[in-house]
């Protein structure tokens, strides 16, 4: 059984809903690639980091629905890319901005519940409103992050169909047991978790805004999930406006789009930021809101 939100927090589904609503369905990443940072004038290392983080949020914070920094880019300077980082996270959530950390973490369950704890728990310094999760070691793995996740009005988005051209090996393989594919699976555990959802659940998919067909290829029933579908690949990997309406068809107020070098190679000049996210978003809303 899964506890009520912590008191003060409403589930992250419905908290994500109004800050689309309110701000249109962008999610703006926050990946400093060292070409970017070369590119702002800033250095690769953890000053740069911080420095980049910040200015991104200075330029979108409160004015989108989410963004979402990508832990890798801050992991390659060790504990002080990490402690730039939780600075990162600490000023986004200061101007109310959702923040999902893109982890992408998946263990075992008993080590899943520390990746749970690091991400999730209120407290941590790494806290996030959700994370980004792997379920390729078995949906189920993913338990002691689905738990706590609800316990404290967080969320997860669950790896489905990404973005990349390799991910069909694994998510559009057929089960054994029940015929279905990899992908569909993922999502009728989700749907499963937010069938009493009354917005949008907190249990969210990563689908790739590139993926064409596939979810109709592998019978994966997106509307069903009655969750958010986070939209990496808009931008940078190529999908638009054109791409968002056609893969999410009847889902598409579930969605996110998510943007990072899209936005961010717009930088490092603040105004510029903020404009490039409004022009993104606004091509979002009109693909997805239509
Ligand atoms: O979970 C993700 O966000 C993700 C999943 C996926 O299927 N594809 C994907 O590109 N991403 C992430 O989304 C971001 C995409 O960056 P851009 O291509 O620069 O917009 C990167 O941080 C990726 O790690």
């Amino acid at each position: 059984m899964t506890a009520a939100p912590a008191a003060g927090r409403a589930p992250f589904g419905a908290r994500l809903a109004a800050a689309m609503d309110d701000h249109g369905p962008l999610c703006v990443g926050i990946d400093p690639h060292a070409g970017l940072l070369d590119a702002w004038g800033l250095t690769d290392d953890a000053a740069g980091l911080r420095e980049f983080g910040l200015r991104v949020v200075e330029a979108v914070g409160g004015r989108v629905a989410a963004v979402k920094p990508q832990a890798a880019f801050f992991e390659r300077h060790g504990s002080r890319g990490v402690a730039a980082l939780e600075e990162v996270v600490a000023a986004a959530t200061a101007a109310g901005t959702l923040v999902v950390m893109d982890a992408k973490r998946g263990d075992i369950g008993s080590t899943m519940s520390a990746y749970a704890e690091a991400f999730l728990r209120d407290g941590s310094p790494l806290a996030a409103d959700a994370l980004t999760v792997s379920p390729y070691l078995g949906f189920g793995s993913l338990d002691p992050a689905v738990e706590l996740a609800r316990a404290t009005g967080r969320g997860l988005f669950v790896l489905c169909l990404t973005s990349n051209p390799e991910g069909h090996e694994v998510q559009h393989a057929r089960t054994l047991d029940a015929g279905a594919t990899v992908a569909a699976r993922m999502a009728a555990h989700a749907a499963a978790l937010n069938a009493d959802a009354e917005t949008l659940g907190s249990i969210g998919l990563v689908v790739g805004a590139t993926i064409g067909d596939a979810a109709a290829r592998t019978g994966t029933d997106l509307a069903a999930v009655n969750g958010p579908l986070l939209a990496p690949g808009v931008g940078a990997q190529g999908a638009g406006a054109r791409e968002l309406a056609e893969v999410f068809g009847t889902a598409r107020r579930q969605v996110l789009a998510s943007s990072s070098r899209g936005v961010l190679r717009a930088g490092p000049d603040v105004a510029a930021l903020r404009s490039a996210a409004r022009t993104a978003s606004d091509e979002a809303a009109a693909a997805l809101r239509g």
